[in-house]
């Protein structure tokens, strides 16, 4: 099957620089998707968008050239609840990649205990609205109750300004809860105001919530973009990170979201975006908890401290 991808689409960035930023060893790329591709496993009939390709080689050539060890695989909404593309990245990744699945109430055990057994270790239930149809809230407490005992968890994407009207929803969740991208802060606002103070709270008074501090190519709306060697980009998002970082060392996980799915503006140099981190994590101590013992704990906790 050969698929156009949606008008205005930007394509992955070829030849990313090498970070200046050397990650601590054992480095997991804790957001990252694959597309298709196409060819072999088709789009899904629902998506939102058609992307370009981005296979299981070039996110794992990218992996290695950026200097990262692991990778967790989210599945992307293009797919929909088909993960077959994230499965088999999973399956040939030698161990090295686990997975985040989109799954349906008519999922069986059966089909559980194979993903579990492919690596996958969460859920992702998606409010953002440009991205997916609505699932009735009752399908995903269900879902959520069903992968609880396999010890998975419930990764969720949503617009702040939707956290109180799922506030409720999200602090009923029986696992671990991992937030993609903060929560979508709107970075032209305060750090201080009351939107990320929500979001902040919701971290503080539940201490199942873990946040991905990723995507400042996404959330930033000044810039600079991380291209043609910037490596002082997204400075508007660097205090929103930084606070979740600080307030929340523990529970917090770092992500390229390569291959970006949705960019308008421009696609960054991964290179450059790994060289964000340190400005978000700036002791080695923070470093070393975001990109190796926070997400080994959680996708690869039978080999912590191993
Ligand atoms: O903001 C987005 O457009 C976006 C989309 C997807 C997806 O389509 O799965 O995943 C992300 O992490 C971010």
């Amino acid at each position: 099957m050969s698929f156009e991808k949606t008008p205005g689409w930007l394509d992955w960035y070829p030849g990313p620089s090498r970070p200046a930023f050397r990650l601590p060893p054992g480095s997991v790329d804790a957001h990252c998707h694959v597309f298709g591709p196409g060819a072999e496993f088709p789009y899904a009939p629902e998506r939102k968008y058609t992307p370009c390709d981005a296979s299981k080689h070039q996110l794992y050539a990218l992996r290695d050239h950026l200097g990262f060890a692991r990778n967790v695989v989210v599945q992307a909404t293009c797919h929909g609840a088909d993960n077959r593309a994230m499965i088999d990245a999973l399956i040939h990744s030698g161990g090295k990649a686990r997975g985040v699945a989109t799954v349906r109430r008519a999922v069986t055990d059966d089909e559980l205990r194979q993903m579990h057994a492919a690596g996958v270790r969460g859920v992702r239930f998606n409010f953002v609205k440009r991205l997916v149809d609505f699932t009735p809230k009752d399908e995903l407490l269900e879902i959520a109750s069903r992968i609880a005992p396999l010890g998975w968890h419930v990764v969720i994407y949503f617009e702040a300004v939707d956290l109180p009207e799922l506030w409720d929803f999200f602090t009923a969740l029986p696992t671990t809860v991992v937030v993609d991208h903060m929560g979508r802060p709107d970075v032209t606002k305060p750090v201080d105001g009351p939107e990320f103070a929500l979001f902040l709270q919701f971290m503080r008074d539940h201490t199942n919530v873990w946040s991905k501090v990723s995507c400042p190519e996404r959330l930033s709306v000044s810039g600079p973009p991380a291209l043609g060697g910037e490596r002082n980009a997204y400075r508007d998002v660097v205090p929103f990170a930084r606070r979740v970082v600080e307030s929340f060392p523990d529970r917090v996980l770092w992500g390229t979201d390569w291959p970006h799915p949705n960019l308008k503006s421009h696609m960054p140099d991964d290179g450059l975006l790994v060289d964000f981190i340190p400005h978000i994590a700036v002791t080695p101590e923070l470093q070393t908890k975001l990109l190796v013992t926070n997400p080994m704990r959680l996708y690869w906790p039978e080999q912590e401290g191993a």
